[in-house]
């Protein structure tokens, strides 16, 4: 799942966010290191150089997320240590710091942090206020935390489901191609370490032009949907299929040998030439069948595919044609 820990925000929120930390905290310091506490202006100092260098970093577009995670947890520190210096004057700065964990660590360090410090406020408060008192902020505290929480986690959930529709092809639900380079570089660095290599089944619907010309896009497109249904119905959950292009699926099959494959693209050309129709049109598939072999990249192992898909549809269609086996 994303975070929003790790979101890029966009520059002027990224630099507003900076600004409404380093202001408030330049003064604290500045108040402190002259007629206040002077170990709390040293901690307000560190906080304020971690913050000063998170934005430098922002402006230098690098990685800014360690310098945010030490100025949180060091402002942290200055808070806890003002609750035990003049108590709950110091804890009111603990609510705002209820949301900022969650821009800084994930959700379940946010919450883990957040207890953690929320907890050591009220105690270092405990130290100097009546304890009926505390108590009262300690319910406060809480509320906001359980807010923070909530909104941190539907923004990390939204985020999800955005990331998995941006993925999804609109009409038939399978995978799209934006993540199938990915997948494939993935699938071959785990191949190359794997006994048994992952194999990728190139299915095209036959004569798919014809069902579209005779039957309409919409009974074209229906059949498309179906033929997904009918294929999702047979592979593992494990197994992923990914729309390539108008009426060409791709699917991956992890640590599966070529000749498993070939079994499964069999049963797959044999369930959808006897299930996938459009009234009394039967709709057929050819496949290729390609296990991915040392030195194959995502391109040639692509193209391997694409050859025996080819040599399937020159065979007459609703045939299945595997790579021949190397020399
Ligand atoms: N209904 C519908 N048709 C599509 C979609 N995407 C592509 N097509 C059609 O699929 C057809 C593919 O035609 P061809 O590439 O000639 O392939 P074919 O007719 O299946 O012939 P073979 O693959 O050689 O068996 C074209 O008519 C495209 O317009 C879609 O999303 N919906």
């Amino acid at each position: 799942m994303t975070s929003i820990h790790t979101e890029h925000f966009p520059r002027k929120v990224s630099i507003l966010f900076h600004v409404v930390a380093i202001l408030p905290l330049g003064g604290f310091m500045l108040y402190h290191g002259v007629w206040g506490s002077v170990t709390l202006g040293v901690f307000l100092g560190i906080a304020l150089a971690t913050v000063a260098l998170s934005l430098l970093q922002e402006l230098r577009h690098k990685d800014s997320l360690p310098f945010r995670q030490m100025f949180v947890l060091t402002c942290s520190a200055a808070i806890v240590y003002a609750c035990y210096q003049v108590g709950l004057r110091g804890l009111i700065y603990s609510f705002p710091m209820a949301s900022v964990f969650f821009f800084t660590f994930t959700l379940r360090q946010g919450i883990l942090t957040g207890t953690v410090f929320s907890i050591a406020c009220l105690v270092a408060a405990a130290n100097v206020e009546p304890t009926m008192l505390v108590l009262r902020f300690a319910i406060g505290v809480t509320i906001s935390m359980v807010f923070a929480a909530i909104f941190a986690f539907i923004v990390e959930r939204q985020k999800f489901e955005l990331a998995e529709q941006a993925a999804t092809d609109t009409l038939t639900g399978a995978l799209n191609r934006k993540r199938l380079a990915e997948t494939l570089e993935r699938a071959i660095h785990l191949s190359a370490r794997s006994e048994v290599p992952d194999t990728l089944l190139l299915l095209d619907l036959d004569h798919f032009k014809t069902v579209n010309d005779r039957k309409g896009h919409l009974a074209g497109d229906a059949v498309l949907v179906q033929f997904t249904q009918l294929v999702q119905e047979r592979i593992r959950a494990s197994d992923q299929l990914f729309r390539f292009g108008g009426e060409e699926f791709l699917l991956l099959l992890p640590q599966t040998a070529q000749a498993e494959a070939f079994a499964l693209a069999e049963s797959l050309r044999e369930k959808i030439a006897s299930e996938l129709s459009v009234d009394d049109m039967a709709v057929t598939c050819s496949i290729g069948v390609s296990q991915w072999r040392p030195g194959d990249t995502v391109e040639s192992w692509l193209k391997s595919c694409d050859v025996v898909l080819y040599a399937a549809k020159d065979q007459g269609r609703n045939t299945t044609v595997a790579r021949p086996v190397a020399a």
